[in-house]
């Protein structure tokens, strides 16, 4: 396959951070410490070497524990991160759903910041108009439409964050754990729309702990631990995979305690 046929094609790709023994609240403490040679850089690499192909259409979760630089290699493939090594190929436009209430100003009401985040995107006013009635109904909103956002519960925000990312029908969804806030009845309708996005054509990365979610949405996967790739290929293999060294180290921890 020529490599043009993907949509997303990580080649290779390792990101670092400078992880400074020192904590820093201000410049004073900074200059202070850097004066005295106590600001050393501490690489820290929180993707190591890791390459994922996408097909269009396809549906990839991303799965593994707490840090394994699932979010981070999604910050990566959105652009708000550059790779430290390898590159990122990217064709087609993105919605990614990242951080909850990113994109909004907590000081606006959702009325103001939903036409905020269309003029991000590139909307004109009419066209917001027309679909505002749409994304206040699947945010189920209601009464607090006219609050500002930082009175809102994070299931609230993630309601709204959620429905203006899938107005328009992106080439590439990005979802990161966001909807982990939602209640269960919002998670469903979140999952059937992005079913029904996934059957319009639209290529799915989804990070999420909850691996009945995984396998009920993703047909592939990808397993990161401690940055590195540790298994990718069809959803239920990984996940399987994935639940029995859980299941095995759980088992350990059991053993150990008694
Ligand atoms: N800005 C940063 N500066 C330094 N280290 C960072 C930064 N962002 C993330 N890290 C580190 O990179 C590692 C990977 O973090 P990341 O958020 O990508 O993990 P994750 O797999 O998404 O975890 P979780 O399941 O908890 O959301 C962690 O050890 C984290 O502390």
């Amino acid at each position: 396959m020529k490599d043009k046929e993907y949509i997303i094609d990580v080649d290779h790709v390792t990101i670092r951070f400078n992880k400074s023994r020192q904590g820093v609240d201000n410049l004073k403490e900074y200059v202070i410490h850097m004066l005295k040679r106590e600001l050393l850089f501490q690489e820290f690499l929180a993707v190591k070497d890791v390459s994922l192909k996408v097909k269009r259409g396809e549906a990839w979760g991303l799965i593994g524990t707490n840090g394994s630089g699932k979010s981070t290699l999604l910050k990566a493939i959105s652009g708000i991160m550059k790779p430290y090594k390898g590159t990122i190929t990217i064709r087609g436009g993105i919605a990614p759903l990242i951080e909850l209430g990113a994109g909004f100003d907590a000081n606006l009401t959702a009325r103001e910041n939903i036409f905020m985040n269309g003029a991000v995107l590139g909307h004109s006013e009419k066209f917001m108009q027309e679909h505002f009635d749409d994304i206040v109904d699947f945010a189920d909103i209601g009464d607090f439409l006219d609050s500002p956002i930082k009175n809102y519960s994070s299931g609230m925000k993630a309601r709204l964050g959620f429905s203006v990312a899938t107005m328009v029908k992106p080439d590439i969804l990005i979802v990161d754990e966001v909807l982990a806030v939602g209640d269960f009845l919002f998670r469903k309708k979140c999952q059937k729309r992005m079913q029904e996005m996934l059957s319009g054509g639209t290529t799915l990365l989804f990070v999420s702990h909850n691996l009945e979610q995984v396998r009920d949405l993703c047909d592939h996967a990808l397993w990161l631990d401690k940055g590195e790739a540790v298994m990718s290929g069809g959803v239920h293999e990984v996940c399987d995979a994935y639940q029995e060294l859980e299941h095995d180290i759980n088992a350990a921890k059991k053993k150990k305690k008694r």
